[in-house]
C-alpha cells in the first residue's frame, strides 16, 4: 500500500510551530500584517484569499485584504502596493494572480518590495534561491520540500523528475531538489518521450495543469508521486494532474487532491511572513 502524504495534517504542524513562534515575538513587542490584493473576483482565486486570511488568524498575525475591482489599472495597482511597500506594520505583500487582461503582472512583481515579497516571485528573491543566498521561497515547492522531509522520505541522490516549468513552481523547484543533492531533470510539453523519463523517477513532481494526465504507465514501481495540479469539475470535486486511484496502486507514496500540496502551499506562505516579522 502506498503511503498517503498528508499535506493537511503537515500543514496543520507547521502552522501551530508558527503560531507559538508568533507569540514568542509578540512578547518581544513585534507584530505584523499580511496584505492580500485581489483584484476582480475570480471564485477558485477567492477560495484561496479566504484560507490564507484564515491561516493568517490561526497563526495570529493580522491580515488586510484589498479587494478591488476587475476594471482597476495598472497605475492604481502599483499606487497600492507602493503605499503598502511603506507601511510599517505592513510585513507581506500578495497580489493573488492570475492578474485581469491588460495589467503587466511582471511589472507588479517588481514592485513589491523584495523583503516584503513572501511569495518569492520578484526577480530578487528568485535570483536568491538560484545562487543559494537567503530570500523568500516560492511556496508551493517550499512546502513540497517539507512534505517529503516530514514524511522521512530521502532525497539525496534520487532522480527527480519535474514536469512542468512554471516561473512559481517547475523552476524553483528544479533548483530547491538540486540544493538537496536530487539528480533533476525538467520536463514540459515540448519533451519527447515523457513518458520514459517520468518512468525514471525516484521522486515524480508533476505541476502541468492537465487533469488526471498522468497515469500509471508513466510511473516507476515504487516512485513517490507529488501532484501539484488543481482542478475543479461541475460538481465542485476536486482533482490533480494524476490519475490518482491508478497510481496509487504502483508507487510508494502519493500526495491526494484534496489535501496534499494546496494546504502546504498556504503554510509556507505563513512561513515566510513570520521570517518577515522576524527581520525587523
Ligand atoms: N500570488 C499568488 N500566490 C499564490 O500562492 C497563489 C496565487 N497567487 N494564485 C493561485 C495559486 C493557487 N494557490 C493555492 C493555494 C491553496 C490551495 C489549497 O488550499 N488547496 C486545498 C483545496 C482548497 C479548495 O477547496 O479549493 C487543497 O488542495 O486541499 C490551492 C491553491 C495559491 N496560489
Amino acid at each position: 500500500m502506498a503511503l498517503l502524504i498528508d499535506g493537511k495534517r503537515i500543514s496543520a504542524e507547521i502552522k501551530d510551530e508558527l503560531k507559538e513562534e508568533v507569540a514568542q515575538l509578540k512578547e518581544q513587542g513585534i507584530t505584523g500584517a499580511l496584505a492580500v490584493i485581489q483584484v476582480g473576483n475570480d471564485p477558485a482565486s477567492s477560495v484561496y484569499v479566504r484560507n490564507k486570511k484564515r491561516a493568517c488568524e490561526y497563526i495570529g498575525i493580522d491580515s488586510l485584504s484589498y479587494e478591488l475591482p476587475e476594471e482597476t489599472s495598472q497605475d492604481e495597482l502599483l499606487a497600492l502596493i507602493d503605499k503598502l511597500n511603506k507601511e510599517e506594520h505592513v510585513k507581506g505583500i500578495l497580489v493573488q494572480l492570475p492578474l485581469p487582461e491588460g495589467i503587466d503582472e511582471d511589472a507588479v512583481i517588481r514592485a513589491i518590495s523584495p523583503k516584503k515579497d513572501v511569495d518569492g516571485f520578484h526577480p530578487e528573491n528568485v535570483g536568491a534561491l538560484m545562487i543559494g543566498q537567503k530570500g523568500y521561497i516560492s511556496c508551493t515547492p517550499a512546502g513540497i520540500i517539507q512534505l517529503l522531509k516530514r514524511s522521512d522520505i530521502d532525497i539525496e541522490g534520487k532522480h527527480c523528475v519535474i514536469v512542468g516549468r512554471s516561473n512559481i513552481v517547475g523552476k524553483p523547484m528544479a533548483i530547491l531538489m538540486l540544493r538537496e543533492n536530487a539528480t533533476v531533470t525538467v520536463t514540459h510539453s515540448k519533451t519527447r518521450n515523457l513518458k520514459e523519463i517520468c518512468k525514471e523517477a525516484d521522486i515524480l513532481i508533476v505541476a502541468i495543469g492537465k487533469k488526471e494526465f498522468i497515469d500509471a504507465s508513466y510511473v516507476k514501481d515504487g516512485a513517490v508521486v507529488i501532484d501539484v495540479g488543481i482542478h475543479r469539475d461541475e460538481n465542485n470535486k476536486l482533482s490533480g494532474d494524476v490519475k490518482f486511484d491508478e497510481v496509487e496502486q504502483l508507487c510508494s507514496a502519493i500526495t491526494p487532491v484534496p489535501g496534499g500540496v494546496g494546504p502546504m502551499t498556504i503554510a509556507m506562505l505563513m512561513n515566510n511572513c513570520v521570517e518577515a516579522m522576524r527581520h525587523e
